[in-house]
């Protein structure tokens, strides 16, 4: 199976250490040359977990996006969901014929809220039988020390899924399947919401009794609303209709961004509660955090659903709506419980 990584980022990083220790030859579309020659000569990547030091003969790095896509039978999107149709626009409507792809990205696509599978079916005509997903509590930077994390994934077909896992298996990372493609992703999407509420939250100074609280209530409201858009999508768009909430790429995932400093999101909230506007949170962080899109793309979801949310709608409002993160803070006390 030969292996294709489309981008660089601190996540396409950790994902090229566990394949390439894993014994696999990788494909890497790196948008910048510099990137590559930096990589090619130092065998690091000089911008996102610098610690990670590769065999460059296991890499085959690449600008140029069709390329990567022809040499690869199984490709890793890992570009921040902002980027995802700017960067594939490049290629023709054939290019993931017979491909598997694999998300790593936790986002909607921004300028639609498309699911990415939704996305790559129209732009592609991607089946899902070829499109897997990757969700979980996972921090590149505890990949990169090699401290034992989870991943979970996802697809509609349990042996082809359990094979695309097994590529990723080693002895710091432990993989579980599920055929939820649809449910994990949307609790990727809410739990960046949650996170960058989380550390709102703590930008605001309140102190860990509260953020308990504040998790324990964005649980609740995530199981609220997958369970409306659930039976709002139906079984066409929602195949599996029960989703394991208590699994870690459900509260797993949402423990570990709330209350991880490597987390870009609660990072990033942490910033909006001190004071900071959006633009110089971004200018700041230098990373993506998408909680920031995914406020949007849930609350304009959430016309249709009509889910009770007022967490996720308190972020939206803060960072959307210019609304005073202090007073919308005060506003969610009182209605927690
Ligand atoms: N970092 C992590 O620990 C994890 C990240 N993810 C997901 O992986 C995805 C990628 O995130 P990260 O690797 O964390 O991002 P990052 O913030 O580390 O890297 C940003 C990436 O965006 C690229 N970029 C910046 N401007 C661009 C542009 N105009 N066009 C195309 N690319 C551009 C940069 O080159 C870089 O590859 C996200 O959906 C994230 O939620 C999922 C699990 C863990
Ligand atoms: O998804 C992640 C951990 O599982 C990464 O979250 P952040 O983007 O907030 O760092």
């Amino acid at each position: 199976m030969r292996a294709g990584i489309i981008g660089s980022g601190s996540w396409a990083t950790a994902l090229a250490k566990i394949l390439t220790d894993n014994g696999q030859q990788v494909h890497w579309w790196i948008r910048s040359e510099d990137t590559i020659r930096h990589m090619q000569q130092r065998h690091h990547n000089k911008h996102y977990l610098t610690s990670v030091y590769f065999d460059t003969h296991q890499l085959q790095l690449s600008s140029q996006l069709q390329q990567v896509v022809a040499n690869s039978d199984l490709l890793v999107l890992a570009v921040p969901s902002a980027f995802l149709e700017e960067v594939l626009q490049v290629l023709p409507p054939d290019a993931l014929q017979h491909k598997k792809v694999i998300s790593a990205i936790k986002g909607l696509v921004p300028q639609s809220n498309l699911f990415i599978n939704e996305f790559l079916e129209d732009g592609f005509g991607l089946p899902m039988e070829q499109y897997f997903t990757i969700t979980g509590p996972c921090h590149a930077e505890e990949v990169a020390n090699e401290k034992l994390s989870y991943l979970t994934f996802s697809g509609v077909n349990t042996d082809a899924t359990q094979k695309v896992a097994d590529l990723f298996t080693n002895s710091y990372l432990q993989t579980t399947v599920n055929n939820d493609v649809m449910g994990v992703q949307l609790a990727a999407v809410l739990k960046n919401i949650y996170a960058m509420g989380a550390g709102i939250a703590h930008g605001l100074d309140y102190g860990d009794n509260f953020l308990s609280v504040l998790i324990t209530n964005s649980f609740r409201e995530m199981q609220h609303f997958l369970e409306k858009y659930t039976a709002w999508a139906g079984p066409a768009h929602m195949p599996v209709m029960q989703h394991n909430y208590n699994a870690s790429a459900y509260l797993g995932d949402l423990l570990v961004t709330c209350y991880s400093l490597h987390s870009r999101n609660r990072t990033f909230g942490n910033m909006i509660g001190k004071g900071y506007s959006v633009k110089a949170a971004q200018l700041e962080l230098n990373m993506v955090a998408e909680g920031y899109y995914a406020s949007k793309c849930v609350f304009e979801i959430n016309h249709e659903i009509g889910a009770y949310m007022p967490v996720a709608r308190a972020v939206y409002a803060i960072l959307w709506e210019q609304l005073n993160a202090e007073e919308a803070f005060l506003a969610l006390e009182k209605g927690f419980v």
